[in-house]
């Protein structure tokens, strides 16, 4: 269910085109850092990995901070995600800031999806929701029906706290994607002439993906 590029690049330093990355202390692009923040492309240790009493495999990540996020962001931290995989695949990602000094963060797990065909899938639950569109400047709009996918689409859904269902007519699959303390959706894909322009898509690619973050 969870998509993996073939052209993905797995080098400390560089984010996986795959899976669900974490973007933390920050989302999306600010001057003169990091795109998507300061952990997604830093290997993390495996604090547990342990199966719980329904039989769930139940690993548990951390991530403090070092010189190299000090340079980017002067805060203490430590940052634990937890992964339940059973019937449902569950991620919580808790922040402990473990510095005198308050911060602000904001935060995406940008999970990436297979699909049979993204040109025939829709992403339901977000009819009525205002979104910011960054392929029109961050205009503000609002959504009508299901989103679609024709040509690029990367947009920002504010106020939502709605789960989101992927349906997935090529393989007549469809995704449930609840979540908890994020009052935003972004759905994102490339499609095929931005695509061509990431080294770490292959050919045609953004058919078989879409995201959907929270
Ligand atoms: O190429 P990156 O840094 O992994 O980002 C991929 C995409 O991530 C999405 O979350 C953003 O909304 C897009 O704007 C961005 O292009």
């Amino acid at each position: 269910m969870l998509w993996v590029s073939k052209a993905a690049v797995y080098e400390s330093g560089k984010g996986v085109r795959a899976g669900v990355p974490v973007c933390w202390p920050w989302f999306g692009a600010v001057p003169g850092k990091p795109a998507h923040g300061l952990v997604r492309t830093r290997l993390w240790q495996l604090r547990g990995a342990a199966l719980d009493a329904s039989g769930q495999v139940v690993l548990r990540l951390g991530i403090c901070d070092d010189d190299v996020t000090r340079s980017f962001w002067e805060h203490a931290f430590e940052l634990e995600l937890l992964v339940t995989v059973g019937r449902t695949l569950t991620l919580a990602l808790t922040t402990h800031n473990t510095g005198a000094e308050a911060f602000e963060i904001t935060q995406a797990l940008p999970s990436y999806f297979c699909t049979g065909d993204s040109a025939q899938t829709t992403v339901q639950g977000l009819d009525g929701c205002h979104y910011l569109d960054k392929v029109q400047d961050f205009a503000l709009c609002q959504q009508s029906g299901a989103v679609t996918f024709q040509s690029e689409t990367d947009r920002i859904y504010t106020d939502t706290t709605a789960n989101s269902l992927i349906v997935d007519a090529a393989t007549g699959r469809t995704l449930r994607i609840t979540k908890q303390g994020s009052a935003s959706t972004v759905v994102w894909n490339p499609w095929s002439d931005k695509e061509k322009t990431m080294a770490d898509m292959a050919c045609s690619e953004y058919r078989q993906m879409l995201c959907v973050e929270t």
